[in-house]
């Protein structure tokens, strides 16, 4: 049997007592699986991702969770604007596996030694997937990773997401139902 990367027994939370997010919300995630978690705006899908990183804490029940990384929206936010790339993911990551991932995610090493602003979203977009590959999570959560991205770009970003997946387990949260019913083991509707 594959790995349990996370693990959600019976989860209760609210910022207030009259309106609770989650009532004994469970899942589970294992190596190799991607799962979605859908949700009208406010539902508490960035919630819920808080919870996993331990920014939160839950009321009751528990969260078991493997090393774990976070994908952003917006690419643009998830880099310092005055450092190259090279520098900001050999500040978090070993770079024993670059070359393989850039091959990978149709990047070149040039890139690299830019600033965030000096590409498109699309290509910063890449180098965040590849830090966050770097650093070889069992837990990759991706928060709505293609949202700021064109309709082009959203699906060869998706498809080189999903190239990693043997090694790690990923929970996507997005609006785009077609995306999520297209890439995901199971949908969650919270
Ligand atoms: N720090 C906070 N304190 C109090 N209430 C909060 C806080 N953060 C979020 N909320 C409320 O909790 C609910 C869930 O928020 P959350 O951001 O998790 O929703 P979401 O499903 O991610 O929404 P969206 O799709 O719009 O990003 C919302 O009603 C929000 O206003």
């Amino acid at each position: 049997m594959q790995n349990t990367v996370l693990e959600i027994k019976n989860l209760s939370f609210g910022y207030t007592k009259k309106k609770p997010l989650f009532e004994n919300f469970s899942l589970r995630l294992k190596q190799g699986e991607l799962k979605a978690i859908v949700g009208e705006s406010g539902a508490g899908k960035s919630t819920l991702f808080e919870l996993i990183l331990g920014n939160l804490k839950p009321q009751n029940g528990t969260i078991k969770v493997s090393r774990v990384s976070e994908i952003f929206q917006d690419p643009y936010s998830s880099f310092h604007p005055s450092y190259t790339l090279l520098h900001q993911i050999k500040d978090v990551a070993s770079l024993d596996n670059l070359n393989s991932l850039m091959e990978n995610m149709s990047f070149e090493y040039d890139l690299l030694l830019k600033l965030p602003h000096e590409l498109s979203g699309g290509q910063l977009q890449r180098a965040s997937i590849i830090r966050a590959m770097l650093m070889q999570p069992q837990l990759l959560l991706l928060d709505e990773p293609t949202s700021a991205l064109d309709n082009v770009i959203q699906l060869e970003v998706m498809k080189m997401l999903i190239k990693n997946l043997d090694s790690m387990g990923m929970l996507l949260i997005t609006h785009d139902m077609d995306l999520a019913s297209w890439c995901a083991d199971e949908v969650i509707r919270i």
